[in-house]
């Protein structure tokens, strides 16, 4: 259902999924490619990479979040694989987060499309069969972070460049209540509620003390980790570990799927007012102004 959808979606945006290709890499394993997202099979049986591959940061555009979804959605029907590393293509940033462009200057049915998208993606990572593990190989705000968080292991980069939050109020945007929970489910409220409130971006040593993430490593190590710890997880029976995994996360997963269209409808009202596309421009500018 959720792939059909992708697939109208990928359709609309003008995303032909003919473009995908098939491979063999160097150890004779099946390399799948799409643009954004590359699927490489990995010298640990029954576990796949991802890769993000959406330059220059990573941001989650539609066609981004499509590909991402049918990726995982494929990996979760094909039943060799049982374990998913996420990682980035793009040097020193993990996911820059929510593509502002697709936030700024659209129509509401855009929007609609686009939020539907954010939420989708969502749901189908925290709710995800697999295990998921997150190497962290760079700077991952708001939509970057909520990716993390949203996977069942986090390993990053030993960086102090690096940074990962929600700081969306940085934006002058107000953090989604699904990304709130997602957050507090892992730091705890208290933490959350000051990281939240001020936005806070934290650097690794600080983000493995929060327990925002469980492991900090050298940057070279951060993949090779994940995947070490990847199969301690897959000691666990797949039913079992599953079955924990959705009874822990079913009830924050359910307050969106039940709320989802509301969810949708305060979206376009909150990013179409005038003073909040005001204030996406000028963090845009801002952004560009940095360069110069
Ligand atoms: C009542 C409430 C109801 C509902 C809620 C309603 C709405 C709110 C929900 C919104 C939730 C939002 C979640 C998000 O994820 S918002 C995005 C947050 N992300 C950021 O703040 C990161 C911004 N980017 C950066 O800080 C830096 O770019 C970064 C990632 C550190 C990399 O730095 P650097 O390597 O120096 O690269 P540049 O800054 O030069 O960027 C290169 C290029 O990319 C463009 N860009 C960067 N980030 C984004 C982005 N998120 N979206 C789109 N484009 C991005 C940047 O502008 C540059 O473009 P250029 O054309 O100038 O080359």
């Amino acid at each position: 259902m959720a792939l059909a959808a992708g697939r109208a979606m990928l359709m609309r945006s003008g995303v032909r999924l003919g473009t995908q290709a098939a491979a063999r890499g160097g150890n004779g394993a099946r390399r799948f490619m799409n643009h954004r997202v590359v699927v490489e099979p990995n010298t640990v049986p029954g576990v796949a990479v991802i890769k993000f591959k959406n330059p220059p940061v990573n941001s989650l555009t539609l066609e981004f979040l499509t590909e991402f979804v049918i990726c995982l959605e494929k990996l979760e029907n094909d039943k060799t694989f049982r374990g998913v590393v996420l990682t980035s293509d793009c040097p020193g940033i993990f996911s820059a987060g929510l593509d502002l462009r697709e936030m700024c200057g659209k129509n509401p049915a855009h929007y609609a499309e686009y939020w539907r998208a954010v939420q989708e993606m969502w749901l189908k990572v925290y709710l995800s069969n697999l295990v998921l593990v997150a190497a962290i190989n760079g700077t991952s705000p708001a939509g970057g972070c909520l990716i993390a968080l949203s996977c069942d292991y986090r390993v990053l980069a030993d960086n102090p460049r690096y940074r990962m939050g929600l700081n969306e109020t940085l934006l002058g945007l107000v953090v989604p209540f699904w990304f709130k929970d997602t957050l507090v489910n892992t730091i705890g409220h208290r933490a959350s509620e000051r990281a939240l409130q001020l936005g806070l971006l934290f650097p690794p040593a600080e983000a493995l003390q929060l327990g925002m993430v469980d492991q900090v490593v050298p940057e070279d190590q951060v993949q090779s980790t994940a995947l070490s710890v990847m199969t301690q997880w897959l000691a666990i029976p797949d039913h079992v570990r599953q079955l924990t995994k959705n009874m822990i996360r079913k009830a924050t997963a359910d307050h969106l799927i039940k709320h989802q269209e509301a969810d949708i409808q305060n979206f376009i009202n909150f990013i179409s007012r005038d003073s909040i596309q005001k204030s996406l421009q000028v963090y845009l500018e801002n952004l560009k102004q940095k360069k110069h």
